[in-house]
């Protein structure tokens, strides 16, 4: 299979050169990038006054919580947890879950999002769901043991199941990735288990980190040092562990986070709706951390537009530093493609030969991003997800011309309506 992408903007190559270019693809990967490519492929697409950009990589959501959108807004993340969240969840079942997978690939594809890592429960569901949908699917069953045994237990033979279940679908674009949720949610024990499985497996690791204030001083009070300490001290971090928001980082936290070479997911629409406060983004850059960007589940965002997500966290950390220099569009940009990609160590997030075929067209003749004066500034603050056209993930056209090609759209959204009249 071929696909040539005819007369677009190319954001192309690790400085997101803007060319005027066709981009080839064959079978999953972009072959060549050059003017006039003339040839013929299976499909041609003329992305004239389009532009073609690396899809983005979701580093951080729950992708079925699109189920709760709206269900419970605006209150603090324990709160929202205890009593809104975590009982609807108790209520869902596998079958639940999977449409709620369904409709967060909707989302996801619908607004340029090719890869995500996810965490959530019945993975081997979502896995069904995303295989179907296309999208490349990092996926982690949240384990929560609050310090019970008994529970580490069936928490840890519960991964490994899902683990075996995505394993059997033998799928490159499905993997499996370890999921401890948070240190206030799970026991050392339980953290040491997912350390030495991951590694023994060759699985990736993410778990909420320095989410709030009153996580800081919960793992203080308990453990008598901050949650990023508490990891290192039980030789929990490595270059393969993705900590979610990473809000409430010290220096001392920084430096181990960058000398372990661990990545953190920003989550900057969920921190401001939950008011979890400000992640120190330009303290972590400096330290050389990698930095990648997340929406956070679409019940604390309250969707999972990732172009949304770059004008938040441009706008975000400005306002609080008080400096329109920092976060500036290409640095924002590169956070939700190229360094989502690197975390997960695959060859993605930019358009350039050899690299995975994930890409997403999106559509520039529209008067909110015209004149053309800047593509990676009309991207970050002109643009939404809506503006997306086309979405590619694996050299597989998921959508083209905003209908989504793998999905049957209706059927997934009268679902979703239907199973929330029996969660809400
Ligand atoms: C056990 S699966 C994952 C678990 O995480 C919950 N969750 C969603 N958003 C957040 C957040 O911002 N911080 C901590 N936990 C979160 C989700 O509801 C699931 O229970
Ligand atoms: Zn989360």
């Amino acid at each position: 299979m071929s696909i040539l992408l005819k007369n677009g903007h190319v954001i192309y190559g690790e400085d997101f050169e803007i060319v005027k270019a066709d981009v080839l693809i064959e079978e999953n990967r972009i072959t060549k990038v050059a003017r006039n490519i003339n040839g013929g492929a299976d499909t041609v697409i003329d992305a004239t006054g389009r532009v073609v950009s690396p899809g983005f990589v979701n580093l951080h959501t729950h992708s079925p919580m699109g189920l709760f959108r709206g269900l419970a807004d605006d209150l603090p993340l324990m709160e929202w947890l205890e009593k809104h969240i975590w009982p609807r969840e108790a209520k869902l079942t596998p079958e639940y879950v999977k449409v709620g997978a369904y409709l967060g690939a909707l989302e996801m594809i619908k607004t340029g999002t090719t890869t995500f890592l996810d965490m959530y429960f019945h993975m081997d569901r979502v896995a069904e769901a995303i295989l179907e949908a296309g999208l490349r699917g990092y996926l982690s069953y949240g384990m929560i043991d609050l310090g019970d045994p008994e529970k580490t237990e069936k928490e840890i033979n519960e991964a490994l199941r899902e683990m075996g279940e995505i394993e059997k679908l033998n799928s490159e674009r499905v993997q499996f990735v370890f999921g401890p949720h948070a240190p206030y949610t799970c026991s050392i024990a339980l953290l040491k288990e997912v350390r030495r499985l991951a590694s023994e497996n060759r699985k990736l690791i993410t778990i909420h980190v320095s989410e709030t204030m009153a996580e800081v001083g919960q793992i203080a009070e308990r453990y008598g040092k901050s949650p990023v300490v508490l990891l290192d001290d039980i030789g929990f971090l490595g270059s393969d562990v993705i900590v979610a928001h990473g809000v409430w980082l010290g220096g001392r936290d920084i430096q181990i986070l960058a000398r372990h070479g661990v990545t953190v997911a920003h989550n900057p629409g969920s921190n401001m709706k939950l008011a979890s406060g400000v992640m120190p983004l330009q303290k972590l850059l400096k330290a050389g951390v990698n930095v990648g960007l997340g929406t956070d589940g679409a019940a604390s965002n309250n969707n999972l537009d990732m172009l949304e997500e770059m004008k938040l966290a441009a706008l975000l950390h400005k306002v609080h530093n008080l400096d329109p220099t920092v976060a500036d569009a290409k640095t924002v940009f590169r956070m939700a493609t190229l360094n989502g990609a690197r975390a997960l160590g695959i060859k993605a997030g930019m358009i350039k030969e050899g690299y995975l075929a994930d890409i997403a067209v999106i559509n520039f003749s529209q008067p909110h991003l015209r004149p053309i004066n800047n593509v990676i500034s009309h991207l970050v603050y002109s643009a939404n997800g809506n503006d997306v056209e086309t979405t590619i993930v694996d050299g597989r056209i998921l959508m083209l011309d905003r209908e989504v090609l793998t999905l049957d759209e209706e059927r997934i959204l009268d679902e979703a309506e239907r199973i929330v009249e029996k969660i809400r």
